[in-house]
Formats: C-alpha cells, sequence, structure tokens
C-alpha cells in the first residue's frame, strides 16, 4: 500500500430542512431538521483521492460536532493511511481516549459523534485505496488475510501409525519437527504397553510444549477407554479419537465426563454418518472436537450444518483428512469455518497425512505447518488421469504388478 499521508481535513455542517414537513418527527424530536457533519480527508499521493465520513444530527447541534472534528483533527493530519491502518486499535484509542479532550466525552455524546465522523472518513479513503466497497475490504480483510499470509494450522498424524517401528516413529517425528510441526497424532488402542512406550517416545521427542493426540479408532469399549486413556494421561494427551463405537453418544459422553478432569477431550466424527448424529454428540456434550470429514456425510452441505451447530455449541472443529483426497477437500471446508463461522484458532487445526498428494491436480499446499489456501478453481478433487489409471483396480499397472508378483 502506498503510504497516502492526510494532508487536510475539512468538515462542514449540512443541513435539510426536513422540519418544515414533519419528516423524521418523534416523540422527542419533534422538529428534526435532518443533519451531517460532513468530513473530507485528502492525501499527498493523488488530488483526486479523497475520503469521505459524516455523522448524523438533527439540526441545532452540527455545529457543536463541526467544533469537536475541528478539535480532533489534529490527531489524523499529518498521518499516513498505512500508519493508521497498520495499527488501527491504537489510532481509534488515539482519538477516543486523548488525555484532554476525552473529558467532554469519553465515548460519548459531541465527541463521540466528532469521531464517528472522522473514523468513517478514514474507513471511506481505506476502502478506496483498496479499489473495494467497504464491506468487502472488512470481508476480505485480516481472517482472508492471515489465511493467505500463514495458512491454517495443522497436526501430523504421517509420524505415528500403528504399525511403524520405534525407529522410524523416531525418525518421522525428528524431521517433522525440524520442519516445523507442533501437533502430533499418535495411533493407540491396541496394546497398552506398546502404547505407553510410544507416547512416552514421542511426548519425549516432541517436549512438553508440543501437542499430542491419540487415536484408538473405536477399539475399545466405554469403561475400558476410561481406564486406558487414564493410564496414558501422564503423557497429556489433548484429546482421545473415537475412543470406543462411533454410534454410542451416550458412551461417548460418559467418557467425556471421566476424563474431563485429567484435562482431556474426546475427538470424534471420521464416521459419525449424519448432521443429526452430530447434533446429539453436541447436545449430550458427547464431545469436544468435532472431526468433520469431507468425504463421510452428504458433501458441503451436510457440513455446512454440521460446522454451524458445532459453533452454536461452542465447541472447536478440527478436521478428519486421514485418507486419499480428505486433505485437498477438506482444507476448504475449514478455511470457510475459520473465516465465516468461527474466526478463532483457538484449539483448532486441520489434520494433515502426508500421503499422496502426488496424484491430484492441485495438491494441498503446506508451509510450515499450516494449510496454505487453495487459489486453483474448485474443490481440488480433479484427480491425474495417468494416476487414475495406474491405480484402476484391478486391471491398472500398479495392480497387475502386485498381483504378478503374488503368483511369482
Ligand atoms: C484407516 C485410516 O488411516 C485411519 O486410521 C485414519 C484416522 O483415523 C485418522 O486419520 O484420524
Ligand atoms: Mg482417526
Amino acid at each position: 500500500m502506498q503510504e497516502n499521508k492526510i494532508i487536510k481535513l475539512t468538515v462542514r455542517d449540512v443541513r435539510f430542512p426536513t422540519s418544515l414537513e414533519q419528516h423524521g418527527s418523534d416523540a422527542m424530536h419533534t422538529d428534526p431538521d435532518y443533519s451531517v457533519a460532513y468530513v473530507v480527508l485528502e492525501t499527498d499521493s493523488d488530488a483526486a483521492l479523497k475520503g469521505y465520513g459524516l455523522t448524523f444530527t438533527v439540526g441545532r447541534g452540527t455545529e457543536i460536532v463541526v467544533c469537536a472534528v475541528k478539535a480532533l483533527s489534529t490527531l489524523v493530519v499529518g498521518k499516513t493511511l498505512k500508519e493508521i491502518v497498520s495499527d488501527f486499535r491504537g489510532f481509534y484509542r488515539l482519538l477516543s481516549s486523548d488525555g484532554q479532550m476525552r473529558w467532554v466525552g469519553p465515548e460519548k455524546g459531541v465527541i463521540q459523534l466528532a469521531t464517528a465522523a472522522i473514523l468513517n472518513a478514514v474507513w471511506d479513503l481505506w476502502a478506496r485505496v483498496e479499489g473495494k466497497p467497504l464491506w468487502k475490504l472488512l470481508v476480505d480483510m485480516h481472517l482472508k488475510q492471515t489465511m493467505l499470509k500463514e495458512g491454517y494450522p495443522a497436526y501430523t498424524t504421517s509420524c505415528a501409525w500403528l504399525g511403524y517401528t520405534d525407529q522410524q516413529l523416531t525418525q518421522l517425528c525428528s524431521e517433522a519437527l525440524a520442519q516445523g510441526w507442533t501437533k502430533f497424532k499418535v495411533k493407540v488402542g491396541a496394546d497398552l504397553q506398546d502404547d505407553i512406550r510410544r507416547c512416552s517416545l514421542i511426548r519425549k521427542l516432541i517436549g512438553p510444549n508440543n501437542t499430542l493426540m491419540i487415536d484408538a479408532n473405536q477399539r475399545w469399549d466405554v469403561n475400558e477407554a476410561i481406564t486406558w486413556v487414564t493410564k496414558l494421561a501422564e503423557f497429556h494427551p489433548l484429546w482421545i479419537e473415537e475412543p470406543t463405537c462411533p454410534d454410542d453418544v451416550l458412551g461417548h459422553a460418559s467418557i467425556s465426563k471421566a476424563l474431563a478432569p485429567l484435562g482431556i477431550g474426546v475427538a470424534t466424527g471420521e464416521q459419525c454418518h449424519n448432521r443429526v448424529m452430530f447434533k446429539q454428540f453436541l447436545q449430550a456434550a458427547a464431545l469436544q472436537f468435532v472431526q468433520i470429514d469431507s468425504c463421510r456425510v452428504g458433501s458441503v452441505n451436510e457440513n455446512l450444518a454440521i460446522i454451524l451447530m458445532a459453533a452454536k455449541f461452542n465447541v472447536p472443529v478440527c478436521p478428519h483428512a486421514g485418507g486419499v483426497g480428505l486433505c485437498e477437500l477438506v482444507q476448504h471446508l475449514i478455511l470457510f469455518d475459520y473465516i465465516s463461522v468461527s474466526a478463532s484458532l483457538n484449539n483448532r487445526m486441520c489434520e494433515y497425512v502426508d500421503h499422496l498428494h502426488e496424484h491430484f491436480k492441485s495438491p494441498t499446499i503446506i508451509r510450515n505447518a499450516h494449510y496454505i489456501p487453495p487459489k486453483d478453481p474448485g474443490y481440488s478433487c480433479e484427480m491425474l488421469e495417468e494416476s487414475v489409471q495406474k491405480h484402476q483396480y484391478p486391471d491398472g499397472e500398479v495392480w497387475r504388478a502386485i498381483e504378478q508378483q503374488g503368483k511369482q
């Protein structure tokens, strides 16, 4: 953005004689003349570029607001737009909390109306500089910008699949740490001693401040889940995922209740078959992390409903993406959740597994353990035709080769 130094502020008292025809009259304001204190900001960059702002008044008194605008104008003139918008909160406070002016407010009455007129002009100027109507500037700003710049936080499951050896686990986890990953999911549930060893290994590798999650893929019954996870509590997992049968809403509620004092939440959703199930899980406080899945329920439509319900219950959405193509698709949904629904990254992250992306036309882009918003049109579902042909079952060359090997 250009600097756009504000070099001049003019303010005028503009009144319309609406009282003559009783337009706008009410029980208390019987003779309003609709009026504005009208502000124009000029910049040094382009004579045609101006910011226009106003505040509404009802006739007499507008001159007092005009005076207040003039009194505040010294806080604006001489500042660059860049300076203002890079610390808009600071600028807002400068205007609303000026050490001497605030006595005739603070943040109310004439001084507040004057502040509104000036700030409206600054917003107008900014939107014009960006070439957007204000609503679009607002919609696009911050959240979307943050996503475009930093991406959506991801966690990795690829270091600790259940079938990996300790050596693999150590190597993959060390590599992931070096790449900037801070959140790790470990598969558990088959053998408690193995789980203790693997979780201890990972916790040592990642240190106390990184995040660990555990995933049992429905292996236990309810009481078993509680006992087992209690024994893993010393590794401080953020959540236990799919502790039991994915249809057992009340079972999940019992597990949630039992594990809450240990600071462990319950995550589920990858096998939750529709929005009604999610509704019940949410109503029963049976989960603390909603794991939407782009391919389990009825596509975007049903996932939007689930995202909105999660927001209503104030439960974070942390999508499931362990599979082929799931990362590609679900990244769109979690960006929607952040930009248009939750506006929060608190306890939120999207799963990432580092497998098979090379078969997609627009594979996910991960930078510094964050999903970078996809730019290509569409839902990122398109696969490379060559990959599809090679992997088509049972006649694709990959499967034919495997079959041949089996026969030898
Ligand atoms: C069979 C899948 O890999 C499953 O283990 C994925 C999963 O549970 C997850 O990513 O979470
Ligand atoms: Mg899982």
